[in-house]
Order: C-alpha cells, then sequence, then structure tokens
C-alpha cells in the first residue's frame, strides 16, 4: 500500500499564528511530520511526503505545488491499488491506531477529525477522489455513495486529533510523547489548569 504525507511546506499552521510565531510554527510543524513518518514506519510501511515545496526530511519527497485535492487526486489517479493518506498534523498517532487504519476493510476507510474534516483515509476504489477542506468527511461520505463505493468509518482519540488551533495544543501537551510535545515542551508552551478549564499558554505569555 502507497501512503502519502501531504505537508503544507511553507507558512504552515496559520491558524496557530496568535500562539507561535512564523518560524515557530515551520519548526512545529516538522517535529508533527517526523511523529507521523515515525509511527507509519513503525506500523511497517514507507511513508512519501507529499509536499508543496521541497523539505529536507528523513523521507522521499514528492513535491506538487496545487491545492491539497488536486495532489491527493493525481496520486490516486496514477495508483491501481491501494493508497492511504495519513496527514502530517496528526501528532498522536501510533503504529497500533495505522494498524487499524491500514488494515480496515472497505473501498474507503475514513478517519475523521473533529469538526467534519478527513484526517486520514485509505482509498481502494479507482473512481473515487478526494475533496478536502470544510466538512470534507461528510463531503467524502457522498463521494463513495456516489460512486458505489462501500465506507468503513476509524474511531479513534489518536487520528480524530489534528492540531489546528491552539486549543488542540492541550491534547498534544496531555497524550503526547513524540517530537512535537517536546517541541512543545522545550519551547515554553505548557498547560495551564484554572476555572474548571485547561488551556495551553506559553510560559512568556
Ligand atoms: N501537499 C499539500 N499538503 C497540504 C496542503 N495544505 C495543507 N496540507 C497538509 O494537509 C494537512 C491538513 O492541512 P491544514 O490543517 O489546513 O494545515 P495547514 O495548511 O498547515 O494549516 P492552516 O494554515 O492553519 O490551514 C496538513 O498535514 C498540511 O501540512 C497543500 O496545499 N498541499
Ligand atoms: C485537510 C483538511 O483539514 P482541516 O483544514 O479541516 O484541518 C480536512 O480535514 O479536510
Amino acid at each position: 500500500m502507497r501512503v502519502v504525507v501531504p505537508f503544507a511546506a511553507e507558512n504552515p499552521k496559520t491558524r496557530l499564528s496568535g500562539v507561535l510565531d512564523a518560524d515557530e510554527r515551520a519548526a512545529f510543524a516538522r517535529a508533527m511530520l517526523a511523529d507521523v513518518l515515525d509511527a507509519v514506519r513503525n506500523a511497517g510501511r514507507t511513508p512519501t511526503v507529499l509536499a508543496t515545496a521541497p523539505v529536507d526530511v528523513d523521507a522521499s519527497v514528492r513535491v506538487d505545488d496545487r491545492s491539497l485535492t488536486t495532489a491527493v487526486n493525481a496520486v490516486l489517479d496514477e495508483d491501481d491499488g491501494s493508497v492511504a493518506v495519513v496527514m502530517a498534523d496528526l501528532p498522536l498517532v501510533t503504529s497500533a491506531v495505522l494498524d487499524r487504519l491500514f488494515d480496515a476493510d472497505g473501498d474507503v476507510v475514513i478517519a475523521p477529525g473533529r469538526g467534519a474534516g478527513t484526517n486520514a483515509l485509505v482509498v481502494r476504489d479507482d473512481e473515487f477522489h478526494t475533496d478536502f477542506h470544510g466538512a470534507s468527511y461528510l463531503d467524502h461520505r457522498e463521494a463513495a455513495a456516489a460512486v458505489g463505493a462501500e465506507v468503513t468509518v476509524v474511531d479513534s482519540h489518536r487520528l480524530a486529533t489534528d492540531v489546528d488551533e491552539r486549543a488542540d495544543l492541550v491534547e498534544v501537551l496531555v497524550h503526547g510523547d513524540g517530537r512535537a510535545a517536546t517541541w512543545l515542551a522545550n519551547n515554553g508552551v505548557r498547560i495551564e489548569r484554572g476555572n474548571g478549564r485547561v488551556n495551553a499558554v506559553r510560559v512568556d505569555d
């Protein structure tokens, strides 16, 4: 099975601008990517990074500067077998949860993200195409139905946790033990408990 890891190499994670500056977002995105690549390898697969620009990483890199949807669909179109797509902003993923994803039956296997997104997919149907952003989980279910593809959903906290916003950093600090969690700790991001809420704050906030 081909495993591709899409990665926005330039100006990533803009929704974290309120807590990390541009250089920090780039470094944190790279740490999350490294965690994902480690998990894919530990699941016995060889990942390919599908990046918007060249990136110096310990994996093969395919550069495609088109939109995420167009770039992923190009990979699907040139592969007759099954293709897995695992996003690069899933720092809680483990080989065990990826095994569940890769081994699940179904023409299209979807791991939803919070907020109706799609964090990972396995595609075994030649006619199915992706449509990321917005309510992509719902859109992907509809796209599968339209081509008669059977859908399996993988229900997993670790796969559902994509890191987009400050609140998502809490999940990394609480549940993560990889490079992304270490990067946050080393850069003064920690959890703060107060008023019955848990927030991610910078030490210098
Ligand atoms: N190849 C490729 N990957 C992308 C593209 N846009 C986003 N990604 C990756 O797809 C995944 C989900 O994207 P987003 O959550 O929107 O990540 P992002 O673009 O870094 O974050 P924001 O700037 O906050 O939207 C992450 O792994 C990104 O690195 C793109 O245009 N091409
Ligand atoms: C890739 C995209 O991620 P988001 O921008 O919603 O985090 C999606 O889930 O379709």
